[in-house]
C-alpha cells in the first residue's frame, strides 16, 4: 500500500493536497518532478522531508512556500490557499552566500525582510534574532567576514526576524562541515521549540531528519509521491550522541534507508503519528 495522505491529531496548520508539478522546458520538454503529494502538517510540529536525489525536494519546498505554482493541487496555509509567499513564512535556502547580501552589514540583512516596521522595532527584532541564533555583537560586520555556518546563521536570524509561524528549511547545512552541521541543528532543535514553530525540513540527511523531527516523509523517485511516513518516538530535549545510539533511532535509520533505496510498491508507515506534545513529555 502506497501512503500518499496523512493526517495528524494536533491543529493542521499547513497542507498540500494532491500537489503535482510538471516543469516545461522552451522546446516544450517536460519533467514531471511532483507526481502526486498530500500531507498535513500540525502547529507545531516538525516535519522531515527525505528522498533519492533529484526526487523534487526544492520544488516541493518552494511550491509549499508559494515560490512555484503547482501543476495540480492546492497548498493551504491557516485554512487559506497559498498564491505566494505568505506573511508567516520563514525560508531559508542552503546557498546562504547566495541568499546573504554581501554588500549589507549582518544587522541590514537581517533587518532585510521587516522594511514595513518603524526603524526602532526592526533594530529590536534585528538584535534579538541574532541572539537566539548566538551571534550578537557581529551586527556591524559583512556576511563575508565570516564562517559559513555564521553566514548560515544569520540566513535563520533574517527568517526569524519576520516572527514567522512557519520556518521552511532547504537543505540548510548542506554546505558547512560536520561540527558546524550538529551545532546548527541543535541550535535549530531548540529555537524551533522554544518559539513552537512550525517547521519543515528537506534534507538528505537521513540520521540529520530522524534526530530533528517530529515525523519524517519519505518521497519517492521522481514524479515523487508520499511513500512512508514515519513518527520519530524519541525524548527530547534530543541529545545528539544518546539520541543517535538510541535502538529505536537505528530501527528508524534502517526503515527510511531501505525505502529510499530499496524502494517497494508496499509501503507502510511504521508508527503512528505522535503528536510533538506527547513526544515533548
Ligand atoms: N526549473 C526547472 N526546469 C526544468 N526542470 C527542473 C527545474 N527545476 C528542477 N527541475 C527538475 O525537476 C526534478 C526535481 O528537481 P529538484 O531540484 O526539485 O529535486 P531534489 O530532490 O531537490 O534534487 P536534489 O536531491 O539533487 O537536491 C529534477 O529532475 C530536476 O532536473
Amino acid at each position: 500500500m502506497t501512503i500518499s495522505t496523512t493526517t495528524s491529531p494536533a491543529p493542521v496548520l499547513l497542507s498540500a493536497d494532491g500537489i503535482g508539478k510538471t516543469y516545461v522546458g522552451e522546446k516544450g520538454a517536460q519533467v514531471e518532478a511532483i507526481g502526486d503529494v498530500s500531507f498535513t502538517v500540525a502547529e507545531g510540529e516538525f516535519v522531515a522531508i527525505v528522498g533519492p536525489s533529484g526526487c523534487g525536494k526544492t520544488t516541493l519546498l518552494r511550491t509549499i512556500a508559494g515560490l512555484l505554482k503547482p501543476s495540480r493541487g492546492e497548498i493551504r496555509f491557516d485554512d487559506k490557499a497559498v498564491r505566494r509567499v505568505p506573511d508567516g513564512f520563514g525560508i531559508v535556502f542552503q546557498e546562504y552566500n547566495r541568499s546573504l547580501f554581501p554588500w549589507l552589514t549582518v544587522r541590514k540583512n537581517v533587518e532585510f525582510g521587516l522594511k514595513d516596521l518603524p526603524r526602532q522595532l526592526r533594530t529590536e527584532r534585528a538584535a534579538e534574532a541574532l541572539a537566539r541564533v548566538h551571534l550578537a555583537g557581529v551586527e556591524d560586520q559583512y556576511p563575508w567576514q565570516l564562517s559559513g555556518g555564521m553566514q548560515q546563521r544569520v540566513a535563520i536570524a533574517r527568517a526569524l526576524a519576520t516572527h514567522p509561524r512557519v520556518l521552511l528549511m532547504d537543505e540548510p547545512f548542506a554546505s558547512v562541515d560536520a561540527q558546524t552541521r550538529i551545532n546548527l541543528e541543535l541550535m535549530t532543535a531548540e529555537i524551533s521549540a522554544e518559539l513552537g514553530l512550525t517547521t519543515l525540513l528537506i534534507t538528505h540527511d537521513i540520521d540529520e531528519a530522524i534526530f530533528l523531527a517530529d515525523r519524517v516523509f519519505v518521497l519517492s523517485a521522481r514524479p515523487s509521491h508520499v511513500l512512508m511516513e514515519v513518527a520519530v518516538d524519541l525524548p527530547r530535549p534530543r541529545d545528539e550522541l544518546a539520541t543517535k545510539a538510541d535502538p529505536r533511532f537505528l530501527d528508524y535509520r534502517r526503515t527510511v534507508y531501505d525505502a529510499i533505496v530499496h524502494p517497494t510498491t508496499d509501503t507502510t508507515p511504521i508508527a503512528t503519528t505522535i503528536p510533538r506534545a506527547e513526544v515533548l513529555t
